[in-house]
């Protein structure tokens, strides 16, 4: 499958549950994406006090402001604009889908700023996270039981680079019972980057 609307449709589809009418919108995503953006440049900066604290006074009133539309998981819509990149949260690095057929997935991803450890490496935990989202949404594809993580291991085989469009996959390796091994791998044009192996054990009626 191609990187068409119908991708999306099926990203639609997570967890076998079409998302109720409504829960796609648009100005809560741009919010999303200006959340990233805030994130990556605060990351970076190093302003001047004067600036620090408007700053700090702006997003405090942010917060205050939003502080009254505040509601439980069921009604949330972070991470659930499936046909936004990112999915309109602030958390998991921008994974933009390329091709994804139920048991395999292609995507590219670039890790901002927000996301560097030290000396130039992105953040292993940010790879990790990568790795269970991604690889959570192929043991969770449509139609399949819920599962969750279990175990993931993670390899780090090189740097990963900052600011540079990288090539992540996973697929689903053997299904043995309730657990579903899938494997993934992170690459640039040129090298393997790293690579994760991710256990999930889907769930008991009683563990819904
Ligand atoms: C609502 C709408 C949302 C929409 C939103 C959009 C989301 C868009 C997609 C995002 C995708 C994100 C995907 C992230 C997914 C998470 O990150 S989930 C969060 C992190 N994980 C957890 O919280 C899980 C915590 N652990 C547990 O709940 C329980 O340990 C588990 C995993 C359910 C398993 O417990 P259990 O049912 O009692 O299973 P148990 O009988 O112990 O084990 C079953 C089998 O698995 C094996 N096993 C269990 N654990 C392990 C282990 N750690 N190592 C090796 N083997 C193990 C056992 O040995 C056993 O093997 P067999 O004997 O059958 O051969």
């Amino acid at each position: 499958m191609s990187a068409a609307d119908g991708v999306r449709e099926h990203y639609n589809l997570w967890l076998g549950r079409r998302q109720p009418p409504g829960t796609e919108d648009p100005d809560f995503t741009r919010l999303a994406d200006a959340v990233r953006r805030l994130q990556d440049q605060f990351t970076a900066s190093r302003p001047p006090p004067a600036l620090a604290a408007h700053s700090a006074d702006t997003i405090e009133d942010l917060v205050a402001a939003l502080a009254g539309y505040q509601v439980g998981e069921p009604d949330q819509v972070a991470g659930r604009q499936f046909a936004a990149v990112g999915r309109g949260q602030t958390f998991v690095p921008p994974v933009e889908i390329d091709t994804f057929d139920g048991d395999s997935v292609t995507a590219r991803v670039s890790f901002g700023r927000f996301y560097l450890g030290s000396n130039g490496a992105v953040h292993g935990g940010a790879i990790s996270l990568l790795f269970d989202d991604l690889l959570g949404q192929v043991a969770n594809a449509p139609g399949k039981p819920r599962s969750r993580t279990a175990s993931l291991s993670v390899d780090y085989r090189r740097v990963i680079p900052l600011e540079t469009e990288l090539t992540v996959t996973a697929h689903t390796s053997r299904v043995e019972g309730r657990k579903v091994f899938v494997s993934g791998a992170l690459r640039s044009d040129r090298h393997l980057l790293a690579e994760a192996e991710g256990l999930f054990v889907r769930l008991l009626a009683d563990q819904q």
